[in-house]
């Protein structure tokens, strides 16, 4: 038997599969107990079909979705354009039309998974989505499979591979923010519009589903705090370098006595703890649990090769399932009520760095406040900037996200002082 699987969209991920098929033919035959065939590839016009064709594709391109779901012989669907539509009309109409469904966007799973899974499930069929976080590192199926007799408690994660290829390059090699990011969209980690990369968006994302597969619990995208990588300046750096840190992108999930909690944001990481070594492209996820104890998963966060691998993997259960003959598993079966932490739960260190007048009481002011809140200074340092103006960074002791809130709609609204920049300290 063959199975026939139809690729929608011919972009980066989508064409490094026909290598890994062709280079890995005999192993993935055998682990599939089945041959693999790309029956069909859906492009976007008559124009991109001809371009492909002339490139030397020799697959049979179709232009409308129609000619895939109402084909029985193709079994899986592998959709690889990204975004939201089409993709969730047609991997709906694909679960619908009663066939297995690959994807790697994050976005929709995200944004509309339990919806899609709910789908699936109707039909008897799976969808499964290895690749839609952290690339090419298998995570998902990890945390669905090796942990099932673990409770996992925390989940820290570098699993932006453009943010964190563009920091490395910032930061070591001086590059600037628009050359990084060139570099990324040219090497094909970057999304097609790579706003979600920068602002932490692509990142939370990835906590939602993360979310789903460590602690059973699906955190809505809007209650996941994001903020990207924008706002770091060299003078943050400097400091972070100063007193032994490194400055990372980093995505947090935890479960307190209160509930689940999940955020990404700059985060100071001592350059001691293991994802502070996690650099370029590469994405790690870091998973405390009461059993196993500390565990971290690391490689490619991004890039065809990698991708297309944990896609091919996903296509590989599949076609087994269907050239077996049995019904293919759900890929994540732990469900739970969803409960959100207290902000009283939450306590972290940050640093604050705030810019202002360079005079006599400045420093007292932002003490008073601080003291006001009961959160106590670690360490506090003054750069001058100008002749009259001067950076204060506070790197504070402990406080509650509650207390966090209100110190930086206090210091925000303080006459003469601007809050420049916030980052988490670990
Ligand atoms: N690149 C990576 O390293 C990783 C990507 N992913 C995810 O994988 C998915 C694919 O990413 P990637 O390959 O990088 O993206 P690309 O933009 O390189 O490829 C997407 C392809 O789909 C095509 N496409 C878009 N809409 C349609 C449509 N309606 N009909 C037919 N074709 C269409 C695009 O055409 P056009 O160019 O004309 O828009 C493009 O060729 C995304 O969900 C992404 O988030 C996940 C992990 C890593
Ligand atoms: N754009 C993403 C691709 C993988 O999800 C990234 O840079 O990590
Ligand atoms: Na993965």
């Amino acid at each position: 038997m063959t199975v026939n699987i139809a690729l929608l969209g011919f972009g980066t991920v989508a064409s490094g599969i026909p290598f890994l098929l062709k280079e890995n033919g005999q192993k993935i035959s055998s682990a599939a107990c089945t041959d693999i065939s790309i029956s069909k590839v859906l492009v976007r016009d008559e124009a991109e079909k001809q371009a492909l064709l002339a490139q030397g594709h020799d697959y049979n391109f179709v232009t409308d979705i129609t000619a895939i779901l109402t084909d029985p012989s193709v079994h899986i669907v592998v959709e690889l354009m990204g975004r939201i539509e089409p993709a969730k009309t047609f991997i709906s109409q694909a679960l619908e039309a009663k066939k297995h469904v690959v994807t790697a966007n994050k976005d929709l799973l995200a944004m509309h998974g339990s919806e899609l899974l709910d789908i699936a499930a109707a039909n008897q069929v799976a969808l499964y989505y290895e690749a839609a976080v952290a690339g090419g590192i298998p995570i998902l199926r990890t945390l669905a499979s090796a942990y099932t007799s673990d409770k996992i408690t925390k989940v820290l994660g570098v699993v932006n591979g453009t943010s964190n290829f563009m920091m490395t390059k910032m930061v070591d090699e001086g590059w600037t923010y628009d050359q990084a990011l060139a570099e990324a969209s040219r090497l094909g980690y970057a999304e097609s519009d790579p706003t979600n990369d920068v602002d932490g968006i692509d990142a939370a994302y990835k906590m939602v589903i993360l979310s789903q597969f460590a602690f059973g619990m699906t955190i809505k995208f809007d209650d996941v705090r994001h903020e990207g990588i924008r706002n770091i300046t060299p003078a943050d750096v400097k400091l972070a370098q100063k007193l032994g840190f490194v400055i990372k992108l980093v995505g947090e999930i935890v479960e307190r006595e209160s509930g689940i909690y999940a955020e990404v944001v700059p985060t100071f990481l001592p350059k001691t703890h293991q994802l502070a070594t996690v650099n370029g492209v590469m994405n790690a996820v870091f998973v405390e649990s009461i059993g196993i104890g500390e565990a971290m998963f690391y490689g490619p966060g991004a890039g065809q090769k990698p991708t297309a691998a944990s896609v091919v993997a996903d296509i590989i259960q599949l076609a087994m399932s269907v050239a077996e003959g049995y019904s293919a598993p759900p890929f994540n079966t732990f469900s739970r009520e969803t409960i959100y932490a207290k902000k009283e739960d939450l306590l972290d260190k940050y640093y604050f760095a705030i810019e202002t007048e360079d005079k006599s009481g400045q420093l007292l002011r932002l003490a008073e406040l601080f003291h006001a809140e009961n959160v106590s200074f670690e360490q506090v340092f003054q750069d001058k900037i100008s002749d009259h103006v001067a950076t204060i960074a506070i790197i504070s002791h402990q406080m509650d996200l509650n207390q966090f809130d209100n110190l930086v709609a206090k210091i925000s609204s303080l006459d003469g002082f601007t809050l420049r920049n916030t980052i988490k300290v670990i």
